[in-house]
């Protein structure tokens, strides 16, 4: 099942309801406490005898971590405590906490450098989501200490988020913790699947507390494999390639033949029944050498100032023959290539995917995006590209605002892709590694949204392309090195990362063909 994520001021609005209907601020933190016993336990393994040392601050997130103390030393753990603020700065519950933990003999130690001495694990229980903006001292310093010891070996247990890492927006502070696990509590908070607050929280892991109804509406999605194969296309019985979907791709200026055979690449690794490149003349030659697959065809010159109206007539005129169009990787900049782009954008009656170039052009005429339309666009912009569509810095958290301002499902490129389509839909992408920060892996991407989008124009298709992409940027960099994966090969791993996706080890002699629905 999909994750709902959402925003902490939702959270926040859960805990009022539940406290509404009678349950306390204590049983939550109690149950938080639990929740981080678990997973305190689950990292050290067994719990007698542990040394924990569990920093806090004067907030509630400092009273989930006295709450800690406790339940760790009725299991026979040994917890070291100390409230950064100083003791006496605790008011309300956490205040109530820290006099549970006193009666229980539990005692505090000043300094948070002293109570890190010799600990096997620490948890983070500084800031939560009441705090803001960049961590202040005494807290800065605790974050350091924190850091310095896990530089050491020691593992961080963070509790809710990670200490400076803000879950709303997944900006981190310029002194943030960095935790080897996450427990964050009540529901999934959106910005910790965001990066870089992604690269803060190690594994996360959600602490029910029983605030969350399925009434709530997240603000994004994230899909595990499964979903994102369920959400893909499967080749119908019987279906012959043009029902499979015709993709076409606009692409590749002269001397710029690699994103267009990359572009190629990707719809024809997707799996779709026709695509057809078309190409300046010297990068459709270079197309139909990489890519026997596909069908390829030249577009007049577009940086021919008296001629580019004819070349734009004539790939309006071949977009009939398709269900999708691509168009954007190495298409070239300048007068050309933005009417181009206009008139698809406006006259085009199909599912249109704008990349790269594409994108660039669309800045140069903003009166194209923002006009009404009847055919689905799906932009994917890369933070930069993104910066040229957007006025002021681009914030990926708000790919939703984009995409309901432009009508269009917006790919906010990057570690942790947004994908936000125009009727409100948001999913933040978990799959993906670093091996996919090189030249050309949007290229394919691109491919692969047009090849998906060719038999059923769903936009969650895009997210779980996005997912699917990311799993081929994980398989490539296994079987070389993150460090050593080109395009080509994340393009090559397109089809056994979708079969791993599927659960599928591969084809079995004799096996029968697998349908959908046996599937589902
Ligand atoms: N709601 C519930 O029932 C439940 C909540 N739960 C837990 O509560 C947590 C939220 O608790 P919270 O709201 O008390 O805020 P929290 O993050 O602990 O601390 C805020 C403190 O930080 C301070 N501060 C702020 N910014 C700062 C900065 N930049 N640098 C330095 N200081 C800064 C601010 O001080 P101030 O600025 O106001 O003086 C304030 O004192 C949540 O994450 C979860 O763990 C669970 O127990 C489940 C039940
Ligand atoms: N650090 C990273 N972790 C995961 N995915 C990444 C990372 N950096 C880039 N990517 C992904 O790699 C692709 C790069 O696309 P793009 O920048 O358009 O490349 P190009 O224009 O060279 O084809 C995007 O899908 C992006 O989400
Ligand atoms: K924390």
């Amino acid at each position: 099942m999909p994750t709902p994520l959402f925003t902490p001021a939702q959270v926040r609005e859960m805990d009022a309801r539940a406290f509404d209907r009678g349950t306390s601020a204590d049983a939550l933190m109690e149950r938080a406490a639990g929740h981080l016993e678990r997973a305190v336990r689950d990292l050290a393994g067994y719990g007698y005898g542990l040394r924990v040392t569990i920093l806090c601050g004067k907030g509630n997130n400092g009273g989930d971590g006295l709450a800690l103390a406790r339940r760790l030393t009725d299991v026979g753990a040994r917890a070291t405590v100390c409230v950064v603020t100083g003791e006496e700065t605790l008011e309300g519950l956490p205040a109530v906490q820290r006099d549970r933990w006193l009666a229980r003999g539990g005692t505090l130690v000043s300094s948070p450098q002293e109570a890190l001495v010799g600990a096997d694990v620490t948890v983070d229980c500084l800031l939560g989501t009441g705090a803001a903006g960049e961590p202040r001292d005494p807290y800065r310093t605790a974050i350091a200490a924190l850091a310095a010891e896990r530089a050491q070996g020691t593992p961080v247990v963070a509790c809710d988020v990670p200490s400076g890492v803000d879950a709303e927006t997944g900006t981190v502070a310029e002194r943030a913790v960095t935790a080897d696990v996450t427990v964050t509590l009540g529901a999934e908070k959106v910005g910790l699947r965001m990066w870089p607050a992604r690269g803060r929280c190690g594994d996360l892991v959600t602490g029910d507390l029983g605030i969350l109804e399925r009434r709530d509406e997240p603000v994004a999605w994230s899909l595990d494999d499964r979903d994102a194969d369920h959400l893909l296309p499967f080749p119908p019985p019987g279906a012959h390639k043009r029902q499979r979907g015709r993709v076409l791709i606009v692409a590749g200026a002269q001397g710029m033949s690699g994103a267009a055979v990359l572009a190629t690449r990707g719809a024809v690794e997707a799996g779709v029944g026709l695509v057809t490149c078309l190409a300046a003349p010297g990068s459709r030659d270079a197309v139909a050498g990489a890519v026997p697959e596909a069908l390829t065809a030249t577009f007049g010159d577009l940086d021919d100032r008296d001629d580019h109206d004819a070349a734009v007539a004539d790939v309006l005129a071949r977009a009939q023959d398709a269900d999708v169009v691509v168009a954007g990787p190495g298409l070239g900049r300048g007068g050309g290539p933005t009417a181009l782009v206009r008139a698809l954008v406006e006259r085009l009656e199909r599912p249109l995917v704008l990349d790269a170039d594409a994108v660039n052009a669309l800045a140069e005429v903003p009166e194209a995006l923002t006009a009404p339309r009847a055919n689905a666009l799906v932009l994917t912009p890369h933070e930069g590209e993104l910066a040229r569509l957007v006025d002021g810095p681009v914030q990926r958290n708000r790919a939703s605002e984009y995409a309901a301002d432009w009508g269009a499902t917006v790919v906010a490129k990057g570690p942790g892709t947004v994908t936000a389509s125009p009727d409100g839909r948001t999913w933040v992408c978990a799959s993906g590694s670093v091996a996919l920060a090189t030249g050309g892996t949007g290229d394919v991407l691109s491919g692969m949204i047009g090849a998906v989008l060719a038999g059923d124009v769903d936009l969650a298709r895009v997210a779980a392309t996005v997912h699917w992409h990311g799993r081929a940027g994980e398989a490539a960099a296994a079987l070389r090195h993150p460090a050593a994966v080109r395009a080509g090969a994340v393009a090559d791993a397109v089809p056994t990362a979708r079969a791993r996706m599927a659960g599928d080890p591969g084809p079995r002699p004799g096996a029968p063909i697998p349908r959908p629905e046996d599937r589902r």
